[in-house]
Protein backbone atom coordinates (compact mmCIF):
# COMPACT_ATOMS: atom_id res chain seq x y z
CA UNK A 1 0.00 0.00 0.00
CA UNK A 2 1.54 3.52 -1.01
CA UNK A 3 0.13 6.70 0.63
CA UNK A 4 0.87 9.86 0.14
CA UNK A 5 0.06 12.68 2.34
CA UNK A 6 1.47 15.54 0.50
CA UNK A 7 -1.72 17.62 -0.32
CA UNK A 8 -2.40 17.79 3.60
CA UNK A 9 0.55 19.80 4.52
CA UNK A 10 -0.91 23.37 3.31
CA UNK A 11 -4.75 22.58 3.75
CA UNK A 12 -7.54 24.17 5.71
CA UNK A 13 -7.52 22.01 7.64
CA UNK A 14 -3.76 21.01 7.40
CA UNK A 15 -1.64 20.07 9.61
CA UNK A 16 2.21 20.96 8.46
CA UNK A 17 5.50 18.91 8.50
CA UNK A 18 6.52 20.16 11.54
CA UNK A 19 3.40 19.13 13.43
CA UNK A 20 3.44 15.74 11.62
CA UNK A 21 7.53 15.30 12.98
CA UNK A 22 6.27 16.21 16.60
CA UNK A 23 3.65 13.57 16.35
CA UNK A 24 5.90 11.08 15.27
CA UNK A 25 7.18 10.27 19.39
CA UNK A 26 3.29 9.71 19.98
CA UNK A 27 3.26 7.49 16.88
CA UNK A 28 6.19 5.56 18.37
CA UNK A 29 5.10 5.08 21.91
CA UNK A 30 1.30 4.06 20.20
CA UNK A 31 3.32 1.61 18.07
CA UNK A 32 5.14 0.30 21.27
CA UNK A 33 1.74 -0.09 23.05
CA UNK A 34 0.81 -1.76 19.76
CA UNK A 35 3.23 -4.37 19.65
CA UNK A 36 2.97 -5.09 23.20
CA UNK A 37 -1.13 -5.88 22.25
CA UNK A 38 -0.01 -8.03 19.51
CA UNK A 39 2.74 -9.93 21.48
CA UNK A 40 -0.07 -11.00 24.29
CA UNK A 41 -2.54 -11.60 21.95
CA UNK A 42 -4.75 -8.86 23.94
CA UNK A 43 -8.83 -8.31 22.60
CA UNK A 44 -8.41 -6.25 19.29
CA UNK A 45 -4.70 -6.24 18.93
CA UNK A 46 -4.58 -9.47 17.97
CA UNK A 47 -6.43 -9.11 14.96
CA UNK A 48 -3.41 -7.39 14.12
CA UNK A 49 -1.66 -11.50 14.01
CA UNK A 50 -4.29 -12.51 11.66
CA UNK A 51 -1.36 -12.80 8.82
CA UNK A 52 0.39 -14.98 10.33
CA UNK A 53 -2.34 -17.10 12.52
CA UNK A 54 -5.31 -17.24 10.29
CA UNK A 55 -5.36 -20.83 8.75
CA UNK A 56 -5.88 -20.86 5.26
CA UNK A 57 -6.03 -24.42 4.66
CA UNK A 58 -8.55 -24.92 7.45
CA UNK A 59 -10.86 -22.79 5.97
CA UNK A 60 -10.37 -24.47 2.27
CA UNK A 61 -10.84 -27.79 4.02
CA UNK A 62 -14.57 -26.69 5.37
CA UNK A 63 -15.57 -25.69 2.35
CA UNK A 64 -14.38 -28.05 0.34
CA UNK A 65 -17.20 -30.54 0.67
CA UNK A 66 -19.31 -28.16 -1.23
CA UNK A 67 -17.62 -28.06 -4.32
CA UNK A 68 -19.13 -25.67 -6.91
CA UNK A 69 -21.99 -24.79 -5.99
CA UNK A 70 -24.20 -21.84 -7.82
CA UNK A 71 -24.21 -19.22 -5.39
CA UNK A 72 -23.01 -18.44 -1.68
CA UNK A 73 -25.43 -17.08 0.64
CA UNK A 74 -23.79 -15.29 3.41
CA UNK A 75 -26.20 -14.40 6.52
CA UNK A 76 -24.41 -11.90 8.92
CA UNK A 77 -24.27 -8.75 9.15
CA UNK A 78 -21.61 -5.97 10.10
CA UNK A 79 -18.39 -7.23 10.65
CA UNK A 80 -19.52 -10.11 9.79
CA UNK A 81 -20.63 -9.61 6.71
CA UNK A 82 -18.54 -6.55 5.39
CA UNK A 83 -15.50 -7.73 5.21
CA UNK A 84 -16.60 -11.15 3.69
CA UNK A 85 -18.46 -8.73 1.15
CA UNK A 86 -15.49 -6.83 -0.01
CA UNK A 87 -13.42 -9.20 -1.05
CA UNK A 88 -15.62 -11.55 -3.04
CA UNK A 89 -16.93 -8.00 -4.80
CA UNK A 90 -13.33 -7.16 -5.37
CA UNK A 91 -12.19 -10.06 -6.63
CA UNK A 92 -15.65 -11.18 -8.04
CA UNK A 93 -14.83 -13.34 -11.49
CA UNK A 94 -17.37 -14.28 -14.02
CA UNK A 95 -16.91 -17.89 -13.58
CA UNK A 96 -17.71 -17.73 -9.57
CA UNK A 97 -20.50 -18.35 -7.92
CA UNK A 98 -22.62 -15.90 -7.33
CA UNK A 99 -22.04 -14.80 -3.52
CA UNK A 100 -25.21 -12.78 -1.92
CA UNK A 101 -25.13 -10.98 1.26
CA UNK A 102 -28.34 -11.03 3.91
CA UNK A 103 -27.27 -8.76 6.24
CA UNK A 104 -30.59 -6.35 6.30
CA UNK A 105 -34.04 -7.85 7.55
CA UNK A 106 -36.06 -5.67 5.02
CA UNK A 107 -38.79 -8.67 4.41
CA UNK A 108 -39.12 -7.62 0.25
CA UNK A 109 -35.56 -8.00 -0.19
CA UNK A 110 -35.43 -11.52 2.06
CA UNK A 111 -38.27 -12.67 -0.10
CA UNK A 112 -36.99 -11.74 -3.08
CA UNK A 113 -33.47 -13.22 -2.85
CA UNK A 114 -34.97 -16.79 -1.12
CA UNK A 115 -37.45 -17.01 -4.11
CA UNK A 116 -34.80 -16.44 -6.92
CA UNK A 117 -32.25 -18.94 -5.80
CA UNK A 118 -32.03 -22.33 -7.09
CA UNK A 119 -31.73 -23.47 -3.14
CA UNK A 120 -30.59 -27.18 -4.12
CA UNK A 121 -27.64 -25.64 -5.44
CA UNK A 122 -26.75 -22.76 -3.03
CA UNK A 123 -24.60 -22.89 0.18
CA UNK A 124 -25.52 -21.01 3.22
CA UNK A 125 -22.78 -18.89 5.27
CA UNK A 126 -24.34 -18.27 8.88
CA UNK A 127 -21.85 -15.85 10.42
CA UNK A 128 -22.16 -14.35 14.05
CA UNK A 129 -19.16 -14.01 16.06
CA UNK A 130 -22.33 -13.91 19.41
CA UNK A 131 -24.72 -16.40 17.88
CA UNK A 132 -27.14 -13.68 19.23
CA UNK A 133 -27.50 -11.27 16.67
CA UNK A 134 -31.18 -11.04 15.43
CA UNK A 135 -31.04 -10.05 12.47
CA UNK A 136 -28.93 -12.98 11.17
CA UNK A 137 -30.58 -15.51 13.60
CA UNK A 138 -33.94 -14.11 11.70
CA UNK A 139 -33.03 -14.01 8.29
CA UNK A 140 -31.20 -17.65 8.79
CA UNK A 141 -34.27 -18.71 9.55
CA UNK A 142 -36.27 -17.75 6.89
CA UNK A 143 -33.67 -19.54 4.74
CA UNK A 144 -33.85 -22.61 6.34
CA UNK A 145 -37.55 -22.60 6.19
CA UNK A 146 -37.36 -22.01 2.05
CA UNK A 147 -34.71 -24.79 2.29
CA UNK A 148 -37.63 -26.82 4.33
CA UNK A 149 -40.33 -25.92 1.72
CA UNK A 150 -38.27 -26.78 -1.67
CA UNK A 151 -37.39 -30.19 -0.31
CA UNK A 152 -34.03 -29.22 0.01
CA UNK A 153 -32.31 -30.70 3.04
CA UNK A 154 -30.55 -27.51 4.32
CA UNK A 155 -28.26 -29.68 7.05
CA UNK A 156 -26.52 -30.39 3.69
CA UNK A 157 -26.08 -27.13 2.63
CA UNK A 158 -25.07 -24.89 5.47
CA UNK A 159 -22.02 -24.27 7.46
CA UNK A 160 -21.67 -21.88 10.62
CA UNK A 161 -18.76 -19.35 11.92
CA UNK A 162 -19.16 -18.78 15.36
CA UNK A 163 -17.60 -18.31 18.29
CA UNK A 164 -16.89 -20.84 20.66
CA UNK A 165 -20.20 -21.07 22.39
CA UNK A 166 -23.89 -19.51 21.65
CA UNK A 167 -26.94 -20.54 19.72
CA UNK A 168 -24.72 -21.40 16.27
CA UNK A 169 -22.31 -22.89 18.22
CA UNK A 170 -25.01 -25.91 19.72
CA UNK A 171 -27.10 -25.50 16.19
CA UNK A 172 -23.67 -26.66 14.63
CA UNK A 173 -23.15 -29.78 17.12
CA UNK A 174 -27.16 -30.64 16.98
CA UNK A 175 -27.02 -31.00 13.00
CA UNK A 176 -23.19 -32.21 12.62
CA UNK A 177 -22.91 -28.77 10.58
CA UNK A 178 -19.13 -28.00 8.97
CA UNK A 179 -18.05 -25.06 11.73
CA UNK A 180 -15.37 -22.18 11.53
CA UNK A 181 -14.38 -20.65 14.74
CA UNK A 182 -14.21 -16.91 15.05
CA UNK A 183 -10.56 -16.31 15.96
CA UNK A 184 -10.31 -14.98 19.79
CA UNK A 185 -9.35 -11.62 20.12
CA UNK A 186 -10.41 -10.63 16.84
CA UNK A 187 -13.72 -8.32 16.97
CA UNK A 188 -16.27 -8.35 13.48
CA UNK A 189 -14.79 -5.32 11.98
CA UNK A 190 -11.48 -6.69 12.03
CA UNK A 191 -11.99 -10.00 10.85
CA UNK A 192 -11.72 -9.52 7.62
CA UNK A 193 -8.62 -11.42 7.00
CA UNK A 194 -9.94 -14.43 9.43
CA UNK A 195 -12.55 -17.44 8.65
CA UNK A 196 -15.39 -14.80 9.08
CA UNK A 197 -13.91 -13.05 5.66
CA UNK A 198 -12.00 -15.45 3.84
CA UNK A 199 -14.94 -18.45 3.89
CA UNK A 200 -16.61 -17.34 0.49
CA UNK A 201 -13.60 -16.04 -1.18
CA UNK A 202 -12.67 -19.64 -0.81
CA UNK A 203 -15.17 -21.08 -2.33
CA UNK A 204 -14.75 -18.92 -5.00
CA UNK A 205 -11.28 -20.50 -5.44
CA UNK A 206 -9.72 -17.22 -4.87
CA UNK A 207 -5.68 -17.33 -3.46
CA UNK A 208 -6.13 -16.57 0.09
CA UNK A 209 -2.40 -17.64 0.38
CA UNK A 210 -1.21 -14.18 -1.64
CA UNK A 211 -4.24 -12.33 0.83
CA UNK A 212 -2.32 -13.45 3.53
CA UNK A 213 1.07 -12.33 2.21
CA UNK A 214 -0.48 -9.02 1.05
CA UNK A 215 -1.17 -8.25 4.77
CA UNK A 216 2.10 -9.56 5.94
CA UNK A 217 3.58 -7.16 3.97
CA UNK A 218 2.09 -4.74 5.05
CA UNK A 219 2.10 -5.43 8.88
CA UNK A 220 6.36 -6.30 8.34
CA UNK A 221 6.32 -2.13 7.26
CA UNK A 222 4.73 -1.23 10.93
CA UNK A 223 7.18 0.98 12.65
CA UNK A 224 7.77 3.41 15.18
CA UNK A 225 7.53 6.31 13.11
CA UNK A 226 5.12 7.45 10.38
CA UNK A 227 7.11 8.02 7.79
CA UNK A 228 7.96 4.38 7.47
CA UNK A 229 5.06 3.11 7.74
CA UNK A 230 1.89 3.63 5.37
CA UNK A 231 -0.45 2.21 7.73
CA UNK A 232 0.71 4.83 10.61
CA UNK A 233 1.48 7.35 7.48
CA UNK A 234 -2.93 7.05 6.99
CA UNK A 235 -3.72 6.78 10.82
CA UNK A 236 -1.26 9.53 12.15
CA UNK A 237 -2.36 11.81 9.07
CA UNK A 238 -6.33 10.97 9.70
CA UNK A 239 -5.98 11.70 13.42
CA UNK A 240 -4.29 14.92 13.08
CA UNK A 241 -6.67 16.52 10.62
CA UNK A 242 -9.43 15.15 12.42
CA UNK A 243 -7.96 17.13 15.78
CA UNK A 244 -7.76 20.48 13.66
CA UNK A 245 -11.35 19.95 12.50
CA UNK A 246 -11.42 16.95 9.62
CA UNK A 247 -14.33 15.33 11.11
CA UNK A 248 -15.40 14.21 7.82
CA UNK A 249 -13.29 11.08 5.84
CA UNK A 250 -14.48 10.66 2.37
CA UNK A 251 -13.67 7.53 1.54
CA UNK A 252 -13.40 7.63 -2.62
CA UNK A 253 -12.41 4.90 -3.99
CA UNK A 254 -11.30 5.10 -7.69
CA UNK A 255 -12.53 1.40 -8.61
CA UNK A 256 -16.05 0.08 -8.46
CA UNK A 257 -14.63 -3.31 -7.52
CA UNK A 258 -13.64 -1.43 -4.29
CA UNK A 259 -17.35 0.70 -3.40
CA UNK A 260 -17.79 -2.36 -0.89
CA UNK A 261 -14.65 -1.97 0.11
CA UNK A 262 -15.99 1.70 1.39
CA UNK A 263 -18.31 -0.08 3.39
CA UNK A 264 -16.18 -1.49 5.50
CA UNK A 265 -14.01 0.93 5.84
CA UNK A 266 -17.04 2.93 7.28
CA UNK A 267 -17.78 0.11 9.90
CA UNK A 268 -13.92 -0.10 11.04
CA UNK A 269 -13.76 3.86 11.52
CA UNK A 270 -17.14 4.98 12.61
CA UNK A 271 -17.29 1.62 15.18
CA UNK A 272 -13.76 1.91 16.36
CA UNK A 273 -13.30 5.41 16.62
CA UNK A 274 -16.64 7.14 17.48
CA UNK A 275 -16.83 7.14 21.12
CA UNK A 276 -16.17 9.53 24.19
CA UNK A 277 -17.88 12.97 22.09
CA UNK A 278 -14.74 12.14 19.68
CA UNK A 279 -14.43 10.65 16.13
CA UNK A 280 -14.63 10.91 12.56
CA UNK A 281 -17.35 10.24 10.43
CA UNK A 282 -16.57 8.23 7.14
CA UNK A 283 -18.62 9.45 3.86
CA UNK A 284 -18.62 6.96 1.56
CA UNK A 285 -18.11 8.04 -2.26
CA UNK A 286 -16.83 6.06 -5.50
CA UNK A 287 -14.63 8.34 -8.26
CA UNK A 288 -15.46 8.85 -11.28
CA UNK A 289 -19.34 8.72 -10.29
CA UNK A 290 -19.28 10.95 -6.81
CA UNK A 291 -17.10 13.78 -8.90
CA UNK A 292 -20.62 14.44 -10.44
CA UNK A 293 -22.32 14.89 -7.13
CA UNK A 294 -21.01 15.17 -3.87
CA UNK A 295 -17.46 16.88 -5.08
CA UNK A 296 -19.40 19.99 -5.14
CA UNK A 297 -19.94 19.45 -1.44
CA UNK A 298 -16.16 18.19 -0.59
CA UNK A 299 -14.46 20.72 -2.28
CA UNK A 300 -16.48 24.14 -1.33
CA UNK A 301 -18.78 23.21 1.38
CA UNK A 302 -17.86 23.25 5.43
CA UNK A 303 -14.05 23.02 5.95
CA UNK A 304 -14.37 20.22 7.81
CA UNK A 305 -13.56 17.22 5.56
CA UNK A 306 -10.03 14.99 4.47
CA UNK A 307 -11.21 13.02 1.14
CA UNK A 308 -9.20 9.80 0.92
CA UNK A 309 -8.92 8.77 -2.82
CA UNK A 310 -8.10 5.28 -3.55
CA UNK A 311 -6.91 3.69 -6.44
CA UNK A 312 -5.37 0.37 -8.20
CA UNK A 313 -1.86 1.62 -10.05
CA UNK A 314 -2.60 -0.52 -12.56
CA UNK A 315 -5.92 -2.54 -14.22
CA UNK A 316 -7.31 -4.23 -17.49
CA UNK A 317 -8.78 -1.69 -19.68
CA UNK A 318 -10.20 -0.91 -22.54
CA UNK A 319 -10.23 1.56 -25.44
CA UNK A 320 -12.42 4.37 -26.44
CA UNK A 321 -13.42 3.86 -29.77
CA UNK A 322 -12.13 6.77 -31.93
CA UNK A 323 -15.27 8.77 -33.08
CA UNK A 324 -16.21 11.42 -35.62
CA UNK A 325 -17.36 14.12 -33.23
CA UNK A 326 -14.63 16.51 -34.00
CA UNK A 327 -15.52 18.13 -30.30
CA UNK A 328 -14.77 14.83 -28.55
CA UNK A 329 -11.95 13.37 -30.89
CA UNK A 330 -10.06 14.06 -28.25
CA UNK A 331 -11.20 10.76 -26.64
CA UNK A 332 -10.74 8.34 -29.19
CA UNK A 333 -7.09 6.57 -28.68
CA UNK A 334 -7.49 6.76 -25.51
CA UNK A 335 -8.71 4.44 -22.76
CA UNK A 336 -11.43 4.06 -20.01
CA UNK A 337 -8.41 3.46 -17.34
CA UNK A 338 -6.39 6.77 -18.68
CA UNK A 339 -9.97 8.78 -18.52
CA UNK A 340 -10.87 7.30 -15.14
CA UNK A 341 -6.65 8.10 -13.56
CA UNK A 342 -7.44 11.93 -15.22
CA UNK A 343 -10.35 11.99 -13.17
CA UNK A 344 -8.53 10.89 -10.08
CA UNK A 345 -5.73 13.09 -10.58
CA UNK A 346 -7.87 16.10 -11.52
CA UNK A 347 -10.53 15.62 -8.31
CA UNK A 348 -7.16 15.16 -6.04
CA UNK A 349 -5.75 18.73 -7.95
CA UNK A 350 -8.92 20.53 -7.41
CA UNK A 351 -9.14 19.53 -3.86
CA UNK A 352 -5.86 20.80 -3.16
CA UNK A 353 -5.90 23.93 -5.35
CA UNK A 354 -8.95 24.87 -2.79
CA UNK A 355 -6.89 24.16 0.16
CA UNK A 356 -8.63 20.53 1.32
CA UNK A 357 -6.95 18.45 2.55
CA UNK A 358 -6.67 14.73 0.69
CA UNK A 359 -4.61 11.56 0.64
CA UNK A 360 -3.81 9.11 -2.22
CA UNK A 361 -3.75 5.35 -0.94
CA UNK A 362 -2.54 3.80 -3.96
CA UNK A 363 -2.42 -0.49 -4.60
CA UNK A 364 -0.53 -2.56 -7.30
CA UNK A 365 -4.19 -3.91 -8.47
CA UNK A 366 -7.02 -5.06 -6.86
CA UNK A 367 -6.03 -8.71 -6.71
CA UNK A 368 -5.62 -10.83 -3.20
CA UNK A 369 -2.06 -9.19 -2.85
CA UNK A 370 -3.47 -5.62 -2.87
CA UNK A 371 -6.45 -6.37 -1.16
CA UNK A 372 -4.31 -7.80 1.85
CA UNK A 373 -2.77 -5.07 2.09
CA UNK A 374 -4.92 -2.44 1.82
CA UNK A 375 -7.46 -3.83 4.29
CA UNK A 376 -4.62 -4.69 6.67
CA UNK A 377 -2.75 -1.53 6.14
CA UNK A 378 -6.68 0.05 6.88
CA UNK A 379 -7.01 -1.96 10.11
CA UNK A 380 -3.42 -0.76 11.48
CA UNK A 381 -3.89 2.64 10.99
CA UNK A 382 -7.65 2.47 12.96
CA UNK A 383 -5.71 1.10 16.19
CA UNK A 384 -3.30 3.56 15.50
CA UNK A 385 -5.77 6.25 15.34
CA UNK A 386 -7.68 4.81 18.39
CA UNK A 387 -4.39 5.34 20.66
CA UNK A 388 -3.55 8.84 19.85
CA UNK A 389 -7.03 9.24 20.52
CA UNK A 390 -7.04 7.41 23.95
CA UNK A 391 -10.81 5.99 22.77
CA UNK A 392 -11.41 2.09 23.33
CA UNK A 393 -10.78 1.32 19.56
CA UNK A 394 -12.18 -2.68 20.08
CA UNK A 395 -15.83 -1.80 21.89
CA UNK A 396 -19.12 -0.77 20.31
CA UNK A 397 -21.01 -0.44 23.10
CA UNK A 398 -23.62 2.71 21.46
CA UNK A 399 -24.50 0.04 19.19
CA UNK A 400 -24.75 -2.57 22.04
CA UNK A 401 -26.92 -0.24 23.27
CA UNK A 402 -29.49 -0.53 20.35
CA UNK A 403 -29.36 -4.24 20.00
CA UNK A 404 -30.49 -4.44 23.93
CA UNK A 405 -33.31 -2.22 23.10
CA UNK A 406 -34.75 -3.86 19.99
CA UNK A 407 -34.38 -7.31 21.89
CA UNK A 408 -36.67 -5.60 24.78
CA UNK A 409 -39.00 -4.99 22.36
CA UNK A 410 -39.38 -8.18 20.78
CA UNK A 411 -39.75 -9.38 24.40
CA UNK A 412 -36.58 -10.83 24.05
CA UNK A 413 -35.95 -10.29 28.27
CA UNK A 414 -36.43 -7.55 30.58
CA UNK A 415 -33.81 -4.49 29.05
CA UNK A 416 -34.06 -1.21 30.44
CA UNK A 417 -33.28 0.34 26.84
CA UNK A 418 -36.33 -0.94 25.66
CA UNK A 419 -37.78 1.41 28.27
CA UNK A 420 -36.31 4.59 26.28
CA UNK A 421 -38.57 3.39 23.00
CA UNK A 422 -41.35 4.41 25.10
CA UNK A 423 -40.52 7.72 26.33
CA UNK A 424 -39.51 8.84 22.86
CA UNK A 425 -40.86 12.85 22.68
CA UNK A 426 -42.93 13.45 19.55
CA UNK A 427 -44.18 16.06 17.85
CA UNK A 428 -45.76 15.00 14.53
CA UNK A 429 -46.62 17.44 12.16
CA UNK A 430 -49.66 15.79 9.85
O1 LIG B 1 -21.06 -11.37 14.59
P1 LIG B 1 -22.20 -10.88 15.41
O2 LIG B 1 -22.04 -11.23 16.85
O3 LIG B 1 -23.50 -11.34 14.85
O4 LIG B 1 -22.16 -9.32 15.34
C1 LIG B 1 -22.42 -8.61 14.15
C2 LIG B 1 -22.23 -7.13 14.41
O5 LIG B 1 -23.03 -6.82 15.52
C3 LIG B 1 -22.91 -5.54 16.12
O6 LIG B 1 -23.64 -4.63 15.39
C4 LIG B 1 -21.51 -5.11 16.35
O7 LIG B 1 -21.46 -3.79 16.73
C5 LIG B 1 -20.68 -5.33 15.12
O8 LIG B 1 -19.35 -4.99 15.38
C6 LIG B 1 -20.78 -6.77 14.72
O9 LIG B 1 -19.93 -6.98 13.63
Amino acid sequence: MYVDIGNVLDGTPGVSRDALERMDESVAAAHERIESGRADAEHGYAALNLPETADADEIRAAVEPFGDPEAVVTVGIGGSALGAATLTEALADESDPDAYYLDNVDPERVSALVESLSLSDTVVNVVSRSGTTAETLSNFLVVREAMDDAGVDWTDRTFVTTGREGNLRSLAEKHDLPALDVPDGVPGRFSALSTVGMAVAAIQGHDLDALLAGAADEADRLSGSLFESPAYAYGATTYALAQRGALTNAMMPYAESLEYFAEWFAQLWAESLGKDGVGQTPARALGATDQHSQLQLYRAGPRDKLVTLVRPREREDRAIPETELEGLSYLGGSSLGELLSAEFEATEASLAAAGVPNVRVEIDRVDERGLGELLYGMEAACVLYGELADVSTFTQPAVEWGKRAARGLLGGGDFEEADAVAEKTTLVVE
